[in-house]
């Protein structure tokens, strides 16, 4: 599901959106506070996944990993993030799988969108996005190319939904850096059909065509 950033979601939102009272000040003042916790904890997971250390390290590492993770659930929400927003129509979501400020799973990707309505964004896909040796898995690329797309379809307009993702894998991508691009084709009634591509330095990976739905009720 995209939404439109930037803007109060109206009453069809409702039953998806939760309404926060948190100022926009606060809203970032927070996401300052634990983007670098998220990206500690991504370094704590690439370090992970390549340590040599020995195993009586592993050992000592895995308690004191455990230790924080006990501090943090001290006080902790029920449920995932979800999508919030508040009275000045300043919307977060900080769990996103791709976007969440707080999610060490997510790359993460800045989502740009230009004037002339390409919207892209750049990132560094490491070892926790392997798929086959050396190369990105092919769910991750999905994954950053359906979340671009739906960004795409709402335009920060509307909310919308993917119907269908059609992925052509080119080639392979290695790990390293990305861009994806993404612009909307056409659109028909309630569908918006987008195009978009997944490249490295050298070009086109992965060429991706989604049909996003406005759903009924948010028509
Ligand atoms: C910062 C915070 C803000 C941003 C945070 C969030 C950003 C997140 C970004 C996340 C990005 C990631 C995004 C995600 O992860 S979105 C999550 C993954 N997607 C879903 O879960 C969608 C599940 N499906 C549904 O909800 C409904 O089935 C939808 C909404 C899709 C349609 O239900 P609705 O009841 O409204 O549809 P309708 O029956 O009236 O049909 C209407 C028209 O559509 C055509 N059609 C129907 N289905 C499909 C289909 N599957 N493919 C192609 N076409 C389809 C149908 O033929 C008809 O066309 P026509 O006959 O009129 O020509």
């Amino acid at each position: 599901m995209s939404a439109p950033a930037g803007e109060a979601p109206s009453s069809g939102y409702a039953s998806i959106f939760v309404e926060e009272d948190l100022s926009t000040a606060e809203v970032d003042r927070l996401e300052a506070v634990h983007r670098p916790l998220a990206d500690s904890v991504r370094e704590l997971v690439d370090a992970t996944i390549r340590t040599t250390v020995d195993d009586e390290e592993v050992a000592a590492v895995r308690a004191e990993v455990d230790a924080l993770v006990a501090r943090l659930r001290a006080r902790q929400i029920e449920g995932a993030a979800g999508v919030r927003y508040n009275a000045e129509g300043r919307t977060w979501s900080w769990g996103n799988a791709v976007v969440g400020e707080r999610n060490a799973l997510a790359p993460p990707l800045d989502v740009v969108r230009d004037p002339d309505g390409l919207v892209h964004a750049d990132t560094l896909l490491g070892a926790a996005y392997e798929g086959p040796p050396g190369m990105v898995h092919g769910g991750v690329g999905a994954l950053l190319l359906d979340h671009v797309m739906g960004v795409t379809a709402s335009a920060r307009k509307r909310v919308t939904f993917t119907g269908t993702l059609t992925m052509r894998y080119v080639r392979s991508t290695p790990l390293g850096p990305v861009r994806l691009e993404s612009r909307i084709d056409r659109e028909e009634g309630r569908k918006v059909f987008v195009v978009a591509t997944l490249a490295d330095p050298d070009g086109v990976t992965v060429e991706a065509e989604g049909v996003f739905i406005v759903p009924r009720w948010a028509a």
